[in-house]
């Protein structure tokens, strides 16, 4: 069902989450099948041999532990836990069947992304994961998840997990060819909407369910997910991951679907975030330090911290202050604790001090913004 989709770049991308519904990897009597997995296997791998880096989330558990169970299992919520836990393995032996590469099994839950300390600790897990050359392929940990079930909603997941990694772009495959402006398998007049630049309550009004007795979320979770991507600065791409040669043109940087714009970059997404997220504490910092964070946009060391105030863990929003005044705001990577024993030293001594080092900075330059009035400071 592509009708009236024509070719049209991708945006430039260096890492991305790729979304594979659950639509994608079912036959129509519920079994699983690597019948289009095939295809989208590859265009990870010519996406790899290009020097970019892709994180798979994955739908499919829940059917294909349907194919393992007694038909009249499964029904209700734990039943299809139960069926998510039994294929889940099959799920990763199948993705695994398409590379060279070690595959690695990412489950996570909407919980442990609201946790500061989880989410921090898995997108170090990912980065690793990516570094060693592996290809995460996440899915929803069913098993403890009771919300995502009930919703189907690894579409939203994805887009968490784009942020997560700071993706590029979020690539969702499922079996339409994209955004239309009503579900065309209902409205013959629905027409194709080849670029959104901003999801509208118009075209949230537009998406209905799921298509398929595979798939759960429908197009509406669909746009949540690139409302919460855009918010991030990430770009989403929606396209047919049945059509080959739609997948083979992605690799090539031309899509055959929709693009819905992130109004905001990364960039100034984060910067806004900063800006705005609540702070858990205050660090005061000397003049030195000013200069270096404001002139040069360097990262804050402990050398030039006075003091902190509050009880911030790692992870934490905090407040920069100079001369009384709040003049930046960034991520601590360190707690409160820490930071105080650590202030007015050298970074090669954090270690000496604490016992351990998260690296040298108090704030990452990356995870600091600088607020639009500290130039009045002295
Ligand atoms: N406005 C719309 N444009 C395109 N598809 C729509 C729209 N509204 C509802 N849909 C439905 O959303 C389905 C895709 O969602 P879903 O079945 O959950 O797939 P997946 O398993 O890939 O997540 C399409 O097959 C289509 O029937
Ligand atoms: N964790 C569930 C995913 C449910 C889900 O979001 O499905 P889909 O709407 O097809 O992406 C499973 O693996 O079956």
């Amino acid at each position: 069902m592509a009708a009236g989709f024509t070719e049209q770049p991708l945006p430039t991308w260096r890492r991305a989450v790729l979304k594979v519904g659950s639509s994608l990897l079912t036959t129509p009597d519920g079994a699983l099948t690597g019948r289009h997995a095939d295809a989208l296997a590859a265009f990870v791998a010519a996406s790899r041999r290009a020097g970019r880096e892709v994180v798979i989330v994955s739908s499919g558990a829940v059917a294909a532990g349907r194919g393992l169970a007694t038909p009249e299992r499964g029904a209700g919520l734990t039943g299809r836990q139960a069926l998510a836990a039994l294929g889940q393995t099959r799920l990763i032996a199948l993705w695994q069947t398409f590379f060279d590469a070690p595959v690695a099994q990412v489950l996570l839950t909407h919980d442990d992304l609201r946790n500061r300390r989880r989410y921090l600790n898995a997108r170090s897990t990912l980065r690793e994961l990516l570094a060693i050359g592996a290809i995460p392929v996440i899915n929803e940990n069913d098993t403890v998840a009771v919300d995502e079930l009930k919703l189907g909603d690894n579409d939203n997941l994805a887009a968490i997990v784009a942020a997560l990694v700071d993706a590029d772009v979020l690539f969702i495959a499922s079996d339409i060819a994209g955004l239309y402006t009503a579900n065309p398998r209902t409205d013959p007049d629905a027409a194709p909407v080849m670029e959104v630049a901003e999801v509208t309550p118009e075209h949230l009004a537009s998406a209905g369910g799921a298509g398929t007795v595979a798939g759960t979320g429908g197009m509406r979770t669909k746009l949540d997910a690139a409302i919460k991507a855009a918010a991030a600065g990430i770009e989403t791409v929606l396209f047919d991951g049945r059509d080959a040669a739609c997948l083979g043109r992605l690799a090539d940087g031309a899509l055959v679907g929709t693009r819905l714009r992130a109004p905001r970059s990364r960039l100034a997404a984060r910067k806004y975030w900063l800006r705005h997220a609540p702070s858990a504490g205050r660090v005061t910092v000397d003049p030195g330090a000013v200069d270096a964070l404001r002139g040069r946009g360097a990262s804050l060391l402990p050398g030039g911290v006075v003091d902190a105030v509050g009880d911030f863990a790692r992870g934490d929003v905090v407040e920069i202050l100079a001369g009384g005044e709040p003049f930046a705001r960034g991520i601590a990577q360190y707690g409160a604790t820490d930071v105080r024993r650590i202030a007015r030293r050298h970074t090669r001594d954090i270690e000496a001090v604490l016992g351990y080092s998260y690296g040298e900075t108090i704030v990452h330059r990356d995870d600091l913004v600088v607020l639009p009035d500290a130039a009045r400071l002295p």
